[in-house]
C-alpha cells in the first residue's frame, strides 16, 4: 500500500449504498428517501420525516396518527434516567448528560437483556420511536435544572416541537417559533455518511445494540468539527460581540489560523444545501425578537468569510443563533442536534444491520521496523 493509496479522513472513498438520503454537492441538494429537505421543511412536521425515514414512505394521516399515539404516549422521563441525571455535576456537559443517559436507556431496556444483545429490526423500530420520545425529556429537564427549575410533565395534545419547547420552558411560545424549531429538526435528521453515522454504523457492524450505537454516536457529535460547532458558533458571536468588529476579529483568526466555526463542509464545498431554509427560519425569529442587530452580525461575518477564504456556512452557523433567540443555554445546542439526528442514526443503524458486513479497515504500518527485547538476566 502506498500513501497515495490512504484517503486521509476517508475523504472521498465511497464505504457502502443507503437508500435512506442523498447529499448532492454538485446541485447542492439533500433528499430524504427521495423528497428534497426543503419541501418537507415547508409541508410537513418533525414526526412525519421521523417516519419517513425509518420506514422509506411518508405516513397516511392513519399511520401518522398511530404514529402520534405511540410517541405521545412514551413522553415522560423514565425515573430510573432521571435519578441519575440528577446524580451529575451541573459542570458536566449537557452533552455528556445525554450520552450518559441514552445509556441508562439501553441497560433499562428490558428486551435488550432477552435478545442478548443481538439486534432484531422489529425491536429496533420501537427502541428507536422511545429514544426519539424519551430525548426530549432528557433534554429540557438537563436545561432546566441547570437553571434551578422542576421538571415539566409533558403534554400529548401538542405536537412533537411544541411539546418539547413546553417541557423545556414552562409554556408553549408563539407559533412562530414552534415552527423555526421545528424545521431545524427537520433539517438535522439525516446527513448520509457524517461522522456520527458513520459512527453508528460501525458499532452496529459488529452486532452491538441500537443503544451503544447511539451512545457512540452521541460522542462522535460532540466533536466542534461536527455537531459541536453549533455551540461553538454562539461563543464566536459572543467574542465578535458586534457587527462593526466582525470583520478585525476574522483577519486576526485567520492570522492565527483558528477554523471558524459553522463554515465549511467536508461534501458540500459550494454552500449546504440546508443554511437557505435555516436562514430564513432564524429571520423569522429576528423579526420576532426584534434583534437586527444579530442579522448585521451574520451577515457580516458571512461576507467576510467568503471574500477572504471563499467558504460558505454550514447548517450550525444558522442554527446557533436561531436555538440563542429561542432562549436555549449555549451548551444546549448539541444535545438539539441530538434529538433530530435520532431518526437519521437509527435508520441508518436498522439499514447496516439489514445487510450487514464487519467495518475493519486496514492501516499501512509506519512505526519501527522489527526488533527484539534484549534478553534480561532473570531477577530472583
Ligand atoms: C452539521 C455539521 O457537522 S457541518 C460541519 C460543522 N463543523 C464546523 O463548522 C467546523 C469548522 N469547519 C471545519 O473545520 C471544516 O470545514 C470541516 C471539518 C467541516 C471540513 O473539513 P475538510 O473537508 O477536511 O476541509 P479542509 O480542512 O480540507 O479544508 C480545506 C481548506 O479550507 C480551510 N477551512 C475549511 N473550513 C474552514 C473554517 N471553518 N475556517 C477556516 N478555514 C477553513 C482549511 O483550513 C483548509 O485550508 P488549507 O488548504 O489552507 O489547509
Ligand atoms: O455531513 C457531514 O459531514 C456533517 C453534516 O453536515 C451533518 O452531519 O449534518
Amino acid at each position: 500500500m502506498t500513501d497515495q493509496d490512504i484517503r486521509k479522513g476517508l475523504a472521498g472513498v465511497v464505504v457502502d449504498t443507503t437508500a435512506i438520503s442523498k447529499v448532492n454537492p454538485e446541485t447542492n441538494s439533500l433528499l430524504y428517501r427521495g423528497y428534497p429537505v426543503q419541501e418537507l421543511a415547508a409541508n410537513c412536521q418533525f414526526e412525519e420525516v421521523a417516519y419517513l425515514l425509518w420506514n422509506g414512505e411518508l405516513p397516511t394521516p392513519v399511520q401518522l396518527e398511530e404514529f402520534q399515539k405511540l410517541e405521545r404516549s412514551m413522553r415522560a422521563l423514565d425515573p430510573r434516567t432521571k435519578r441519575v441525571i440528577d446524580e451529575l455535576p451541573l459542570t458536566a456537559h449537557p452533552m455528556d448528560v445525554v450520552r450518559t443517559a441514552v445509556s441508562v436507556v439501553g441497560a433499562t431496556d428490558p428486551t435488550l437483556a432477552e435478545e442478548n444483545g443481538i439486534l432484531d429490526r422489529n425491536l429496533n423500530n420501537g427502541r428507536a420511536i422511545y429514544l426519539l420520545a424519551q430525548l426530549p425529556a432528557i433534554v429540557a429537564y438537563d436545561q432546566r435544572r441547570r437553571r434551578g427549575q422542576e421538571l415539566v410533565e409533558p403534554r400529548d395534545d401538542l405536537a412533537y416541537s411544541a411539546n418539547f419547547l413546553h417541557m423545556t420552558f414552562g409554556e408553549v411560545p408563539d407559533i412562530t417559533v414552534v415552527n423555526a424549531f421545528d424545521v431545524s429538526m427537520i433539517l438535522y435528521a439525516e446527513h448520509s455518511f457524517n461522522a456520527s453515522t458513520f459512527t453508528a454504523r460501525v458499532v452496529t457492524s459488529t452486532l452491538a445494540d441500537l443503544y451503544s450505537a447511539v451512545t457512540a454516536a452521541i460522542g462522535a457529535l460532540k466533536g466542534p468539527l461536527h455537531g459541536g460547532a453549533n455551540e461553538a458558533v454562539m461563543h464566536i458571536f459572543e467574542e465578535i460581540g458586534t457587527a462593526d468588529r466582525a470583520e478585525a476579529w476574522l483577519d486576526t483568526a485567520l492570522v492565527e489560523k483558528r477554523k471558524i466555526m459553522g463554515f465549511g463542509h467536508r461534501v458540500y464545498k459550494n454552500g449546504d444545501s440546508r443554511v437557505p431554509t435555516m436562514k430564513a427560519a432564524l429571520d423569522t425569529l429576528i423579526a420576532e425578537y426584534d434583534r437586527p442587530d444579530l442579522a448585521e452580525l451574520y451577515g457580516t461575518l458571512e461576507k467576510a468569510m467568503d471574500d477572504r477564504k471563499g467558504i460558505k456556512p454550514n447548517l450550525d452557523y444558522p442554527s446557533g443563533p436561531a436555538y440563542h433567540l429561542i432562549g436555549f443555554d449555549t451548551e444546549l445546542f448539541t444535545p438539539l442536534f441530538v434529538m433530530s439526528r435520532i431518526t437519521g442514526w437509527t435508520a441508518h443503524i436498522m439499514e447496516q444491520m439489514a445487510s450487514n458486513a464487519l467495518i475493519r479497515p486496514l492501516s499501512a504500518y509506519d512505526g519501527p521496523d522489527e526488533r527484539h527485547v534484549a534478553q534480561q538476566s532473570v531477577a530472583s
